[in-house]
């Protein structure tokens, strides 16, 4: 897979790095991975050799250069071309997607992800991911989600919709947005929800793309809000695309969806028992298919996505991106003015897009001036908080 990155239509605002002491993403490096280390190595019984390997990572990614990967995988050579020039400089310097994706690539090579042996293939997350989703709190999610079998039918909608893009908070269950006005307005900093509906109403029956987000408590409001779209007849296919390996600790694998899928399944609330047989029968048919490609792994913007990928999106009467991960990579990670608007940065999408995210990271585009003067007036990190969220879309010229 050949990826070069090509400029997105839209002058270039500066691309965000992590060498700015105090900045959001040099906490990212500095303040929140020293803490995720030893929450894996805490996790999990690795022995000796994989702890001292992921010492190394944080040291080398908190104050050294970037090394090159030092064992044999499929992706290596791809990693070799990606780093060209970068070897040997401070990780700050590369840019923040850059270096965070491949602190998590080389995290996996420490933990022995891909040496053969007795560690291949074990999720390092995994304890983490099957924590969440075995919780009390999804009990009382599930079974909220009968409150919504009552609701009108676009108020149901609006409530599976909110309960999707909220899932990247994980605090706002199907019960909350039941009794909601359809999302949690207030902090929604950008909604184009009614034009995500007339859209997909307008490609009625179409192939509809979910790049899905994180496992467990967001995967699950997904799948429901997918049944939703194949049972409405809105999408006559749903393509799920989640990563080839376990990446930014908790994104979803096909490991998780079948954990969710058997969740839902095996719920005693009857209406999530439902949804569940209706999406196992889904897969039996094909009308959800769900899908992997290494470049969802990869550290660059969705502008580069190679051919193969971009021809399959193409196909696609909408993709939804979840969270925040995909936003950065979809708009691209750069400090641009928040009023940039969302369609002139994402031209390059292959198919009509609609972003689903919580803000967590610096990047926003597509606010109004005075969304971003209430939001700045409130002296609150708003951009990194998790406290706000957007739906935003760019439909088909
Ligand atoms: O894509 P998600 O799961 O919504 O969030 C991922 C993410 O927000 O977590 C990091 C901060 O902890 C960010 O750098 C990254 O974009």
């Amino acid at each position: 897979m050949s990826t070069k990155e090509t400029s997105p239509t839209v002058s270039n605002a500066p691309v965000i790095r992590s060498d700015v002491p105090g900045s959001f993403s040099w906490g990212v490096f500095h303040e929140r991975h020293p803490k995720l280390v030893r929450q894996v190595l805490d996790a999990l019984p690795y022995g000796p050799a994989e702890r001292a390997a992921v010492e190394r990572l944080l040291e080398e990614s908190t104050g050294g250069v970037l090394e090159p990967l030092q064992e044999e995988a499929a992706d290596v050579a791809q990693w070799r071309e990606w780093g060209a020039g970068r070897w040997g400089r401070p990780w700050g310097e590369a840019p923040f997607l850059w270096a965070e994706s491949y602190f998590y690539r080389r995290l996996l090579e420490a933990i022995g992800y891909f040496r053969p042996g007795a560690w291949r293939g074990i999720d390092p997350f995994a304890p983490f991911k099957d924590a969440e989703l075995a919780g009390s709190a999804v009990d009382d999610e599930l079974a909220a989600l009968s409150r919504l079998d009552g609701l009108p039918e676009t108020r149901r909608a609006a409530a599976l919709l909110s309960s999707a893009l909220w899932g990247n908070r994980a605090d706002l269950s199907f019960g909350i947005t039941a009794d909601a006005t359809g999302t949690a307005a207030a902090d929604l900093v950008a909604d184009d929800s009614a034009t995500l509906w007339s859209e997909l109403e307008r490609a009625h029956g179409g192939q509809v793309c979910v790049v899905a987000d994180n496992a467990g408590r967001e995967l699950l409001p997904d799948l429901v809000l997918i049944d939703h779209l194949l049972a409405g007849g809105l999408a006559a296919q749903v393509v799920l695309y989640v990563k080839p390996q376990p990446y930014y600790v908790s994104d979803a694998t096909t490991a998780d969806v079948l954990a969710a899928l058997d969740r839902l399944r095996t719920a005693p609330a009857p209406a999530a028992g439902a949804i569940g047989g209706r999406l196992w029968r889904a897969m039996n048919d094909g009308a959800l298919v769900v899908r992997t490609h290494a470049f969802f792994c990869a550290p660059l913007p969705f502008h580069a996505m190679p051919a193969d990928l971009r021809a399959e999106l193409a196909a696609a009467t909408m993709t939804i991106l979840k969270g925040d991960l995909n936003y950065r990579r979809l708009v691209g990670d750069r400090l641009w003015p928040p009023t940039t608007p969302f369609g002139d940065t994402v031209r390059h999408f292959p198919s009509p897009v609609a972003a689903l995210r919580t803000l967590k990271s610096e990047v926003v585009v597509g606010l109004t001036p005075a969304t971003v003067t209430r939001l700045d007036d409130t002296a609150t990190p708003w951009r990194t908080d998790g406290r706000h969220a957007l739906i935003q879309v760019a439909a088909r010229p």
